[in-house]
């Protein structure tokens, strides 16, 4: 018999643990950039937790019989540690918790994260496989940053600038995160648009894309005007086309995939740190 705290180690691995600490800690630095109050932001912390939980969760509970048969060490219901009902319970769970946490912030931010959250869902339910598989990541993180400024008080949405940089970014994400499975999902039917592009390309995509999420941050708050972009921030564009470039030599020299995706999160997580640092602002 399994013990709670066996299943509970299971669940949380197969909850995508790395992505959703980061894509949390995101939301969080977006809204003290954003100014939001301690308790909204804290609320919203939590509903973005849960959400990537049961994103995460459903996506291992969707996969496990594809897991299973090229028998992924990395993923606990294909391993045997919990059951597929386990990882299903949980992803309701925490999808409830998410939009319990995000109602007493508006019914604007409420629609907003349920719209990000359906996006992903998506993903999960199908579109992984096709040629479209980048567009949840493109509509869920485009979104992202409003749900830090629809969570403030004046509950405004974010400016353009913001959801084209995280839209670049989820295009980053997606294009980084598939490189580790790219055999195990050929065999098992997964032809995501990475898969279609080759690990190569879609590295190369994903630096283009980090560097264009990077300008816009940069670049965004100061509506464009290129002389009025703070040291600091040019300081850590130039951080991001260095990663960048890391992320395609690896490529190109044959490291494993999962370097990649964590140079990416690490660059979405410089960016935030960076528009808090420089004082930009996400609503204009
Ligand atoms: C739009 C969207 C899904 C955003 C969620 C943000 C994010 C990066 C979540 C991580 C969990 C996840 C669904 C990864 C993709 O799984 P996979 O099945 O491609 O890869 P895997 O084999 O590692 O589970």
């Amino acid at each position: 018999m399994r013990t709670i705290s066996a299943s509970t180690a299971g669940l949380w691995k197969s909850a995508h643990p790395g992505p959703t600490l980061v894509v949390t800690a995101l939301s969080g630095v977006l809204a003290v950039g954003a100014g939001v109050d301690l308790w909204r932001g804290l609320l919203l912390v939590a509903a973005v937790f849960f959400g990537q939980l049961s994103v995460g969760l459903s996506n291992d509970a969707i996969d496990a019989e594809r897991d299973r048969a090229v028998q992924r060490k990395d993923k606990p219901i294909a391993r045997g540690d919990i059951s597929v009902s386990a990882a299903w319970v949980g992803a309701g769970g925490s999808l409830l918790l998410a939009l319990l946490l995000s109602a007493p912030l508006g019914w604007v931010l409420l629609i907003a994260h349920a719209a990000a959250l359906v996006s992903a869902w998506s993903y999960n339910l199908g579109l992984k496989a096709t040629v479209v598989s980048v567009v949840p990541y493109m509509v869920t993180f485009g979104l992202f940053p409003s749900l830090s400024t629809l969570a403030h008080d004046s509950g405004q949405w974010a400016s353009g600038w913001a959801w084209v940089a995280g839209a670049a970014l989820g295009v980053a994400l997606h294009m980084t995160n598939v490189l580790p499975d790219l055999d195990d999902d050929a065999q098992t039917g997964i032809r995501g648009l990475p898969h279609r592009l080759g690990g190569t390309a879609a590295a190369a995509v994903a630096s283009v894309t980090l560097v264009f999420g990077a300008a816009a941050v940069a670049a965004g708050p100061v509506q464009w005007q290129i002389s009025d972009i703070p040291a600091i921030s040019w300081l850590l564009c130039g951080v991001v086309v260095l990663l960048a470039s890391v992320t395609v030599l690896l490529s190109l020299t044959g490291r494993p995939g999962r370097v990649q995706f964590q140079v990416v999160m690490l660059a979405a997580l410089m960016l935030a740190v960076q528009l808090v640092i420089s004082g930009g602002s996400l609503v204009h």
